[in-house]
């Protein structure tokens, strides 16, 4: 169902005000082919409104004869910004960019955030991004989590299905999606409530079994055969089951790249107001699936790139797994028992009361 444009108008001015928007700053609206006008007109209504210069920047679609996913996540990499220095250029020199187009995992998003611009993305319907405005309790929650994360040098998942995966940590930050950008150089996605890290390059191992209601992303399927994945050193090499596990292997297979069966990021949901449910009521190719990655207690682990956390590991394919009934284990305390989130700030005190290091604000 629809949403009005004050509704809307109102949710990005919430989104905008913790983004800590200032009159007098520059905002450019990164437009593409699948834009959703309503989301378009009311971001530049709340920027406006809010004594910003609004700019805006149309970029023409790509890559979409490669993916046989018409999902905009599907295909990574390379974007409309790819070997575009104006529009780089027009970009790095605004304080604020609204991505209404996806530039995830893109070497060009790191260069423009680089120089303090911050990028928000946004491409969810309109009523998901209403339902799922962030709060800064979405903050707190995402960061408390983070902490444990960048204190833990393990992350152990298991699983009454029979999942049993170890992943060394340290290598990499952890990455905290709360749906707005309130630091200089920072990026975000509303909708989301996550947190994410990636474990040590090649130090993944154990297996994988998606259970019946697994969800399988951009594919945006529910499991209904289980599928087991086997990971080695940090790489998927074998992918078992039914039909839905000979279709992603096709799928990933049409890449042709090693690299996409290398273990992405690993992290678990945080927002009560997103749905499991929700894909079964959406047509495939009108959302990209925030619901799913940010439902609370998932396990959310992913294949493809590691350049989003600083690492060299590029890949077109990216596929995202989040799942029910885990438990996250980090070094020796769970996060997450049975899909059920553990009271972070809870753990968060406790770790700082036991005195051990790496707790961050
Ligand atoms: O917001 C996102 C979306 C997809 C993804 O893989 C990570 N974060």
């Amino acid at each position: 169902m629809s949403v009005s444009d004050i509704d809307l108008i109102q949710a990005w001015r919430q989104v905008l005000t913790l983004s800590k928007l200032e009159a007098g700053q520059t905002v450019t609206v990164l437009t593409g082919a699948d834009t959703h006008p309503q989301t378009l007109r009311c971001a530049i209504a709340a920027a406006s409104d809010m004594g910003a210069r609004v700019n805006r920047l149309d970029l023409p679609p790509v890559n979409a004869e490669k993916s046989l996913s018409r999902d905009s996540l599907a295909y990574l990499g390379t974007t409309p910004l790819t070997g575009n220095p104006a529009a780089i250029a027009a970009l790095k020199a605004s304080d604020l960019v609204l991505d209404l187009m996806t530039l995830l995992f893109s070497p060009e998003q790191h260069e423009i955030l680089s120089g303090g611009t911050k990028i928000l993305m946004a491409v969810e319907p309109p009523e998901v991004l209403c339902r799922l405005v962030p709060t800064d309790g979405d903050r707190a929650r995402v960061t408390a989590a983070s902490a444990l994360i960048e204190a833990a040098r393990t992350m152990h998942i298991t699983s009454q299905a029979g999942t049993d995966l170890r992943c060394a940590l340290g290598e990499f930050p952890a990455i905290r999606e709360y749906g707005f950008v309130d630091q200089p150089g920072r990026w975000d996605h509303w909708p989301s409530g996550f947190v994410l890290t990636w474990p040590n390059e090649g130090q993944s191992q154990g297996v994988v079994v998606l259970d019946r209601g697994d969800i399988l992303l951009p594919l945006k399927e529910y499991v209904d055969d289980p599928i087991r994945l086997s990971i080695a050193n940090g790489y998927v090499h074998a992918i078992e089951g039914g039909l839905q596990a000979d279709i992603l292997r096709e799928y990933m297979a049409s890449y042709e790249d090693p690299e996409a069966y290398a273990v992405s990021h690993i992290g678990w949901g945080l927002q009560p107001r997103a749905h499991w449910s929700m894909l079964a009521h959406y047509d495939k190719e009108s959302h990209i699936g925030m619901d799913a990655r940010a439902f609370e207690g998932n396990f959310l682990w992913s294949m493809g790139p590691n350049n989003e956390a600083g690492g060299s590991r590029t890949t077109a394919c990216h596929i995202d797994i989040p799942m029910r009934h885990c438990t996250v284990t980090l070094d020796d305390t769970p996060t997450v028992i049975d899909g059920v989130v553990q009271d972070t700030e809870g753990l968060a005190r406790a770790r700082r009361q036991a005195g051990l290091e790496g707790i961050v604000a």
